[in-house]
């Protein structure tokens, strides 16, 4: 039962409502109530892979050039124009030799006329050189046609024969990037509010960042509960079954940006899960638990949480105008008033849920943009030949080309049907069938 303070002011629509029982919620305002109280999450300095994925805020400038000096894009030699000018195949120009600059290399050789370096892609540009020739422009000292490669090192220490033949003359600046052609020192590099991707990253190291302030990743303590649960690999006795919610939604947390804590399946008594909650808030900025939220005699999780007071937070339990997903729990909990989802214990009701409030929430909790799924209309291949009225439908299909096709059945136990989708057709409310061919929303899972 909702309490007063978490009922919105927008009228309730739906048919319960207006026959005076438990009125449903739509999507949207339960939603909505959870995105009003849910805060991001205080920055904290990061190592850069743990930052991967996470929100940058601060501004980050550029410390010193990149690259921090002239050096070669191409193995090849360092020569002075002037000494390869009108040079071909025919009449090559005949340079010394006089040594090898790697890249790393700090003790650079002086190139003076009818001198050349051989020098490899990133090494610095040694001091008298103009540009570079690529080895394929020459002979690579071997006193042949055009070669394809050096010489390794190992075979010629001192930096290949004494001579090399250029076969084509080069501009000033050719192979050469210029210091401070990537940034500048004081630049920009990255703005605050930028998320840190495999690129962004890169740039962090590359101008000398080990760490930077971000938004974390959520710790997301998901909980299972129910009594006949078996944990994955051990044996079934009679009436029970593997708990997969747990499994399926340490998963999804993680898929949506979480630091996921997987607690094992806890029984249906109220002690245990008080007392496994208090445990793991310690590690939580949200929890998740599965089950326990409906009207059986059996179902603690609505019992326990409801009664919770004073420092305990509070949770409330409702019902939405949804199919699967109807019964549903959120609160905040503990003196830290941790994000809590009761999600139904149904496993496709389960996974809605969490498609549909939590992974919003732990991206607000981030400071993402809440919703990262993608919409689209599509073309529904098939009649959906009944859809609960006053509940906004849920069905799994399979999305391609603009085309949704429904896979499995609604009811809320078909895991099968549920690994097969990689969509979910939306069915509103007062939609009761659809026929072939109609237009539907389709939200499309990852
Ligand atoms: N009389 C009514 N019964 C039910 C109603 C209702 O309005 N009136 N609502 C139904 C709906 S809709 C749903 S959804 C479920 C929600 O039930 P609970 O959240 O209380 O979940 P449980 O009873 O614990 O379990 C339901 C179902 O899911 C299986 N389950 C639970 N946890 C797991 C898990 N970790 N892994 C795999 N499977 C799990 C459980 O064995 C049950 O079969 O209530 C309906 N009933
Ligand atoms: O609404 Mo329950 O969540 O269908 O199965």
């Amino acid at each position: 039962m909702s309490t007063s303070a978490d009922t919105p002011a927008a009228p309730a629509t739906a048919p319960e409502a207006a026959s005076g029982a438990e009125r449903l919620w739509s999507v949207e305002e339960h939603l909505e109530d959870i995105l009003a109280k849910i805060r991001p999450l205080e920055p904290i300095e990061l190592q850069l892979l743990d930052a991967q994925d996470c929100v940058l805020v601060e501004d980050v400038t550029v410390p010193a050039a990149l690259p921090p000096f002239d050096n070669s894009s191409m193995d090849g030699y360092a020569v002075r124009t002037v000494d390869v000018e009108g040079a071909s195949e025919e009449f090559p120009a005949v340079l010394t030799v006089i040594g090898d600059v790697a890249a790393g290399s700090g003790d650079l050789p002086v190139v003076g006329p009818g001198e050349a370096a051989r020098i490899m892609t990133g090494a610095p540009l040694p001091p008298g050189a103009e540009a570079v020739v690529p080895v394929e422009w020459t002979d690579g000292g071997t006193g042949g046609g055009p070669a394809s490669a050096m010489a390794a090192h190992s075979a010629a220490p001192d930096g290949g024969s004494g001579e090399v033949r250029v076969h084509r003359p080069v501009t000033a600046r050719a192979h050469v990037r210029a210091r401070g052609s990537d940034v500048a020192a004081g630049d920009l590099a990255l703005a605050a509010g930028t998320v840190l991707g495999p690129p962004q990253i890169g740039l962090l190291a590359a101008i000398g960042r080990a760490s930077v302030k971000v938004r974390p990743r959520p710790r997301v303590v998901v909980m299972s509960t129910g009594s006949e649960l078996v944990q994955p690999g051990e044996a079934l006795a009679p009436g029970r079954i593997h708990d997969s919610n747990s499994f399926a939604l340490t998963a999804c947390a993680r898929d949506a940006g979480a630091i996921a804590y997987r607690v094992g399946a806890v029984d249906d008594d109220a002690a245990t899960l008080r007392s496994t909650l208090e445990d793991q808030l310690i590690r939580a900025d949200a929890v998740v638990t599965s089950g326990g939220v409906s009207v059986g005699a059996y179902d603690v999780v609505k019992e326990t949480l409801s009664e919770l007071a004073g420092d305990e937070g509070s949770v409330s339990f409702r019902k939405l105008a949804m199919q699967p997903g109807k019964p549903q729990g959120f609160g905040r909990i503990g003196r830290d008033r941790v994000p809590l989802f009761a999600l139904p214990g149904n496993p496709v009701s389960c996974y809605v849920s969490f498609e549909l409030f939590v992974r919003p929430a732990i991206r607000a909790l981030m400071g993402l943009a809440p919703f990262d799924r993608e919409t689209v209309r599509a073309v529904c291949a098939e009649e959906v030949a009944s859809s609960p009225e006053g509940r906004r439908q849920f069905l799994r299909a399979r999305y391609a080309d603009g085309t949704a096709t429904v896979v499995g059945g609604s009811g809320s136990h078909l895991v099968k049907s549920l690994a097969d989708a990689d969509a979910l057709i939306v069915v509103p409310e007062d939609t009761t069938s659809v026929a072939a061919g109609t237009e539907v929303d389709v939200i499309l899972l990852g």
